[in-house]
């Protein structure tokens, strides 16, 4: 455990709350964080989930805030739980306890949300997170603005099974002007200063100053204030950080509110969970100290906008639109292609064609083609080639769940071909050309069986040179 800076320990001695000692903040931060895991209800349920692993040495601890989420102790820790076949056919996300809290404020203050905005997004544990809240309905706008987080973004929504979601690639700034009052809810989970994930990594702090938490501060401002101006009047916006002090936690919220007072409502969230109370602040927020659940330092407020707020309009520039709906022809030859080789039936939506490439979108995504540039808009499903079609990776992790013809790997057979390698198919069955594979009924990707082998064709990023069954 590295040194907590005096500097830092100082301004924290300053807010903790009376009832809570700095003695114990400091020793919270010097004990390893317990592992947590969220069960991916787009491909399993929390029952099943827990049915299949405890036989073999897991153990779920729930926690109090997440119905689909678990302290984990496992009787093995030799594996890492990242490694191990469950995780990457996205049965579970790996994700700290608190991180789950903000999703779920959203959740129980919308009934329902067609269009949610999640300003910074990357790596994807909320987004995740709410996509499976949705059940994949309605539009997810996944905004990140470092690139080379982006594509981690992307993998973790494929793994998940995400399909409603597009992805956008912006400093966050540009949505108020860019699409005011667009959103029913939006989640801010803000870039901070990240002054309790010590607990995850010790190293944390290491570039912490007073100067740089003001810096961070004044961002999340105008990050604020972008996102309440791209909320619709009546929806709800989440703002969390990972952070402990007020300057980037509850200041901001109270900048918000000073400049658009009545428009502004917080919302109390001391309700949320049996024992949220203990982490009420007196707006109503959670500010999470690592001691009250044993968990990462956390920040969590709920702002509804109940009236509208002025703001600057701007039009963006934007180059032409690439793509046009799928002419009915190349739908009907993709539907059944994918019918008569895997057992997929395509769910009945829009496509769209660029040039020889067919994408799904998300329900409700014309509305935003002509105002805003899109990173990735949905899911490429397949790719014309010379005899019928190439079907995408994303496509049957998406849709393969469902099909009635697969190729169904046991759990040696899944490990080898995550790590990239051809599978010897000793039954003497004829070529069978592309096949859908899957373990427990998950897809995994796909494969061409020739001879007598599945020659193997997962993405090569997606190889992983360490691959464990339990
Ligand atoms: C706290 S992390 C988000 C974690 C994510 N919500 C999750 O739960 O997995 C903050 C993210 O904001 C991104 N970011 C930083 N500045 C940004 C900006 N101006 N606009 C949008 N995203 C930004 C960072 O690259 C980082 O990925």
């Amino acid at each position: 455990m590295a040194q907590i800076k005096q500097e830092f320990l100082n301004s924290i001695s300053e807010i903790l709350p009376s009832h809570l000692s700095l003695e114990e903040f400091a020793h919270f931060n010097s004990q390893p964080l317990r592992p947590a895991i969220r069960v991916n209800t787009l491909k399993t349920d929390p029952a099943s989930f827990i049915a299949a692993m405890t036989p073999k040495g897991w153990h779920f601890d729930p926690i109090p805030w997440c119905h689909e989420g678990f302290w984990l102790t496992r009787e093995d820790e030799s594996v890492q739980l990242g490694n191990t076949l469950e995780h990457l056919a996205g049965l579970f996300y790996i994700q700290e306890a608190s991180s789950m809290m903000p999703p779920v404020a959203l959740a129980a203050l919308v009934d329902r949300v067609d269009t949610l905005l999640d300003m910074a997004a990357a790596p994807g544990s909320k987004t995740t997170q709410m996509a499976a809240w949705m059940e994949n309905h309605g539009l997810l706008m996944a905004n990140e603005y470092s690139s080379s987080r982006l594509k981690g973004l992307h993998a973790n929504l494929t793994r998940m099974g995400v399909s409603n979601a597009i992805l956008t690639h912006f400093d966050a700034r540009v949505f108020g002007a860019t699409l005011p009052e667009a959103f029913d809810a939006i989640l801010l989970d803000a870039p901070c200063s990240g002054e309790g994930t010590l607990r995850k990594d010790p190293d944390a702090l290491n570039n912490w100053s007073l100067a740089s938490v003001e810096s961070i501060a004044a961002m999340q401002r105008e990050l604020i204030e972008s996102g309440f101006q791209a909320l619709k009047t009546g929806g709800v916006l989440i703002y969390s950080t990972c952070t402990l002090n007020r300057r980037e936690n509850q200041e901001v919220c109270r900048h918000l509110k000073a400049s658009h007072g009545d428009a502004v409502e917080y919302v109390d969230l001391s309700r949320l969970f049996d024992g949220a109370d203990k982490a009420v602040t007196e707006e109503g927020f959670l500010h999470i100290w690592p001691q009250l659940y044993d968990s990462e330092g956390f920040f969590v407020a709920a702002l509804r906008k109940v009236g509208p707020v002025a703001g600057e309009h701007r039009t963006p520039r934007l180059g032409r639109f690439p793509f046009v709906p799928a002419p009915g022809k190349q739908v009907q030859a993709l539907t059944d292609h994918l019918k008569s080789r895997f057992g997929i039936t395509l769910p009945r939506t829009t496509l769209m064609a660029r040039d020889k490439e067919l994408w799904l979108f998300p329900e409700g995504s014309d509305r935003f083609i002509p105002a805003i540039r899109m990173q990735r808009l949905g899911i490429r499903l397949a790719e014309e080639a010379k005899h019928g079609f190439r079907i995408s990776h994303e496509a049957l992790m998406l849709l393969g769940a469902e099909a009635c013809k697969a190729v169904e790997l046991d759990d040696d057979q899944a490990v080898t071909y995550l790590m990239g390698r051809d599978l010897p198919m000793d039954n003497g069955a004829k070529a069978k050309g592309e096949v859908l594979v899957r373990w427990r009924g998950t897809p995994l990707g796909q494969a061409k069986w020739v001879g007598n082998k599945l020659k193997n064709s997962l993405p090569r990023d997606l190889v992983r040179d360490n691959v464990a069954k339990i």
